[in-house]
């Protein structure tokens, strides 16, 4: 398959030696101030940039009709607009907060104990990320998943990051730490007066997300539609 990558910086070179690695061919690796020539020879692209970028580099590939794969992170309240515009260019599209097959099944995870707690109003949720210092968002894309499935199976009404004022009792609170070259660690806590509960991720490297996306790519090839990494491990 030839790849265009969106994003060169840590996750587009861990994704171009994986991609290398399974056969494929890159035939475009775009920083911030690249063009997008190349494109149009591509199978697939995949986008790993910046927020600011994502609508953009997405945007084009539909309009081209390259399918696209996004792992780029804070641009969600974008995403209703990058769905109707691949539904209106009949192209394929996954975005995923996180493509490593470790998250996924703690997704799953996630979401068996959120359902389970909910009967049990005398635990109390709440949430860490850790990531290395240069990433840009806060909370993490994976974070915010965690907490949309949280939210969807308990009474707690919103997520939000440790603020001045003490959070209310429906807020899900999200505490984003930035520590040195940590790849991305995502905890869940139910804490009550007696014990708490604790569910955890730790990635070791960057490999397990470029991977995940490259199979991501490999599974979208040939295909139109929106899908999520759900579609890709056929995990329902
Ligand atoms: N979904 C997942 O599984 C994962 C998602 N991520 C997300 O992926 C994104 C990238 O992470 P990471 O590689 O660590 O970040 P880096 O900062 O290392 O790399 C970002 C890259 O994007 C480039 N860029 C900036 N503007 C544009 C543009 N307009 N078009 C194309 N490329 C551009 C930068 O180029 P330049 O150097 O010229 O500025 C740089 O090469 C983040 O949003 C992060 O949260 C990360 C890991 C896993
Ligand atoms: O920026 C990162 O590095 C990561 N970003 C993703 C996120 O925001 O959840 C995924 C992973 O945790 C690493």
């Amino acid at each position: 398959m030839k790849i265009a990558l969106l994003g060169y910086g840590k996750m587009g070179q861990v994704i171009e030696r994986i991609a290398l690695e399974r056969g494929h061919e890159i035939v475009l690796r775009k920083k911030s101030t690249d063009s997008f020539e190349g494109l149009e020879k591509a199978d697939v692209a995949i986008d790993f940039s910046i927020p600011d970028a994502a609508v953009g580099n997405i945007s084009t590939c539909l309009d081209q009709g390259v399918p696209v794969v996004s792992g780029t992170t804070g641009w969600l309240e974008h995403y209703p607009k990058m769905a109707a515009l691949c539904e209106e260019k009949q192209g394929a599209f996954i975005y995923g907060s996180n493509f490593s097959l470790g998250v996924n099944l703690f997704f799953a995870l996630n979401v068996q104990l959120a359902k389970m707690m909910a009967k049990f109003p005398e635990y109390k949720a709440s949430m860490e990320e850790i990531h290395h210092t240069q990433k840009l968002d806060a909370p993490s894309g994976t974070a915010i998943s965690l907490a949309k499935d949280i939210i969807e199976h308990s009474d707690y009404s919103s997520w939000a990051l440790p603020g001045a004022t003490p959070a209310k009792n429906d807020e899900l609170l999200i505490d984003a730490q930035r520590i040195e070259n940590v790849p991305g660690t995502h905890s869940v806590f139910y804490d009550s007066a007696v014990d708490s509960i604790e569910i955890k991720h730790t990635a070791h490297s960057r490999e397990g997300f470029a991977l995940g996306a490259v199979i991501a790519a490999e599974w979208l090839h040939g295909k139109s539609g929106i899908f999520t990494m759900k579609d890709v491990l056929n995990l329902s």
